[in-house]
């Protein structure tokens, strides 16, 4: 394994990280994964991708060996000696029920789903969540050994959820020492089990805020309170929300890993391209697989699966991103939902509720890339292409904030993009259709994201020809959307949710003990919630 990125100070360049929009660079991966959020608003990058020049070697190890491999070149070992980063990697994957960690699952011909939810909370966020977890309580017992009382460094984690970032981020969190977790999501607007993941656990360092909003409103009070927290405040704000770079880094692992996996069952030869379709939403799961592919997995394509909200789709056709009022769904036929079937302010209550976005977070990442190559190809040098790369997007930004978009963006750095991306937009009706043809044909019970991310992949092997495999990400189990998996498996005849779906865990959840607060969708208030909630806990973690 070797990175052939150039060393400075002692590091790779790829351990030394950046913001997207400029305003800070040369951080070390421990700040950038404490900090969460750049000051400047933008997020953190790795200075240079590092490129795998020998990941063929890495065929037959074992998904914690491979993540090992992965992460150290990102991360030096100043920040995390290796021995530790094994530690925290065999431990951030055993609670994992599957061996494989993620199994690979052959569908039907060249199509392949890639089952990310083998986690405690049955999500792909687990796959990232668990390993943030672990990092977070690593360098906290680092930086409070030999220290007492108020001289301890807390960490107030505050993150935004559409239902499954939530649950997985409580579970890598809760009881964790020095760390208070506050987790906000749209009321109503998730399903009942993502709730009750969340709202039944009653340690007391976790704290569930139900916000009468959206999903956007959550992640935009999440970012102002990075923006505006005073500095001379006690509080240590961290993020686990895929604004955090420790969450793409580890997502990165399942690219290499199934693409082996195929390499082992003979169903493609060592080096032929694939396809890879993300059900899309926050756009970190899918930017995890653009740093694959810039680290050499031979990948033709990433598709970008969209639901109804569809400000990405929207993208790649126009160079234009544009939040905007989707139309009614009445007009497509729309379906009621898990939760509310109306939709406010433009984003739309659908099926898939976890993926109910109007703006993408992590897009602003793959936009500095895209601003960058673009820069390169006019000329510049390194230097000057990530200047001028963080000036584009910041600009984007600005008028993303205030106009409600940016674009289009020149014609060539489009192009750009294209050569790597593709896009589909999925509508309700089609995310049914698709759920029941697969029970019906295979016996193959998806839940609605992946069966928007299997629509999506049929859609591409129709263009691509059945010689390009697919491997399509299914990132939830089932059993978290009984309404919609139920909507469309009610009428079969075998269908019985409770017997083939529920697991043990779910059983008797909606019943259990429940704490949770309703806060007014006000960042200022949150913040002032915050305040209080963690001076106490400071208070009482001083004086026992
Ligand atoms: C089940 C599920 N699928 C897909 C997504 C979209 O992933 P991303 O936000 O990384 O694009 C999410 C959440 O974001 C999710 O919870
Ligand atoms: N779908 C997510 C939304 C938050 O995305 P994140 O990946 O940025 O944490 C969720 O389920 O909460």
């Amino acid at each position: 394994m070797s990175s052939n990125a150039p060393i400075s100070e002692g590091r790779g360049r790829s351990q030394i990280y950046l913001s997207t929009r400029g305003g800070a660079s040369g951080l070390s991966f421990e700040n950038a994964v404490l900090q969460g959020l750049a000051p400047d608003g933008g997020l953190f990058l790795p200075s240079e991708v590092p490129i795998a020049s020998d990941w063929e070697s890495w065929k037959d190890l074992s998904y914690t060996e491979l993540a090992f491999q992965i992460l150290s070149l990102y991360i030096s070992t100043v920040d995390i000696p290796s021995e530790d980063l094994k530690n925290i990697l065999n431990r951030s994957y055993s609670t994992f029920r599957a061996k494989d960690v993620t199994p690979l699952v052959h569908l039907k011909d060249n199509l392949y789903l890639l089952e990310l939810f083998h986690g405690p909370s049955y999500s792909f966020k687990d796959c990232a969540l668990q390993f943030l977890g672990n990092i977070f309580e690593y360098f906290l017992v680092r930086k409070n050994q030999g220290k007492a009382g108020r001289d301890r460094h807390h960490l107030t984690v505050v993150g935004a959820t559409s239902g499954d970032t939530g649950s997985a981020a409580i579970y890598g969190l809760r009881g964790k020492k020095d760390v208070s977790v506050f987790i906000l999501h749209p009321k109503g607007r998730i399903s009942p089990i993502q709730r009750a993941q969340m709202v039944t656990v009653l340690d007391e360092n976790v704290h569930n805020l139900e916000i009468e909003g959206t999903f956007d409103d959550c992640q935009d009070i999440v970012k102002a309170i990075f923006g505006h927290f005073d500095t001379d405040s006690s509080l240590n704000i961290g993020a686990v929300n895929s604004i955090n770079w420790a969450r793409i880094l580890a997502q990165i692992v399942y690219y290499f890993h199934s693409y082996f996996q195929l390499v082992k069952t003979n169903s493609i030869k060592i080096g032929e391209k694939v396809r890879f379709v993300v059900p899309t939403g926050n756009f970190g799961n899918i930017l995890a697989g653009y740093f694959a592919q810039r680290m050499g997995l031979p990948i033709e394509k990433l598709v970008v699966a969209t639901n109804e909200n569809d400000i990405l789709d929207r993208f790649w056709r126009s160079g234009t991103y544009e939040k905007q009022p989707v139309k009614g769904a009445e007009a497509e036929g729309g379906l009621e939902t898990d939760g509310v079937k109306a939709h406010t302010e433009g984003c739309k209550e659908t099926l898939s509720p976890a993926m109910d976005i109007l703006v993408s977070s992590n897009f602003e990442r793959l936009m500095f890339y895209l601003a960058k190559q673009f820069a390169l190809t006019n000329g510049m040098d390194d230097e000057s292409s990530n200047k001028k790369g963080a000036q584009d997007v910041a600009s984007w930004y600005q008028s993303l904030k205030t106009t409600g978009k940016f674009g289009p963006v020149p014609q060539d750095l489009l192009e750009i993009g294209r050569r790597t991306f593709e896009s589909e937009r999925v509508s309700d009706p089609q995310t049914v259709q698709t759920t029941k043809a697969y029970y019906e044909s295979v016996g193959y019970i998806l839940d609605p994201h992946s069966a928007v991310g299997v629509t999506a992949a049929e859609r591409s092997i129709s263009r691509a020809g059945k010689d390009v495999s697919h491997i399509s990400l299914s990132t939830a189990h089932p059993a978290k959307f009984s309404s919609a998996v139920g909507l469309a498996l009610e009428d079969e005849k075998d269908f019985d949710f409770e017997a083939k779906v529920l697991p043990e865990e779910f059983r008797g959840l909606l019943q259990k003990q429940e704490r949770l607060t309703t806060v007014e969708n006000s960042w200022e208030h949150v913040r002032e919630l915050l305040k209080k909630q963690v001076e106490e806990e400071l208070k009482a973690g001083s004086s026992s």
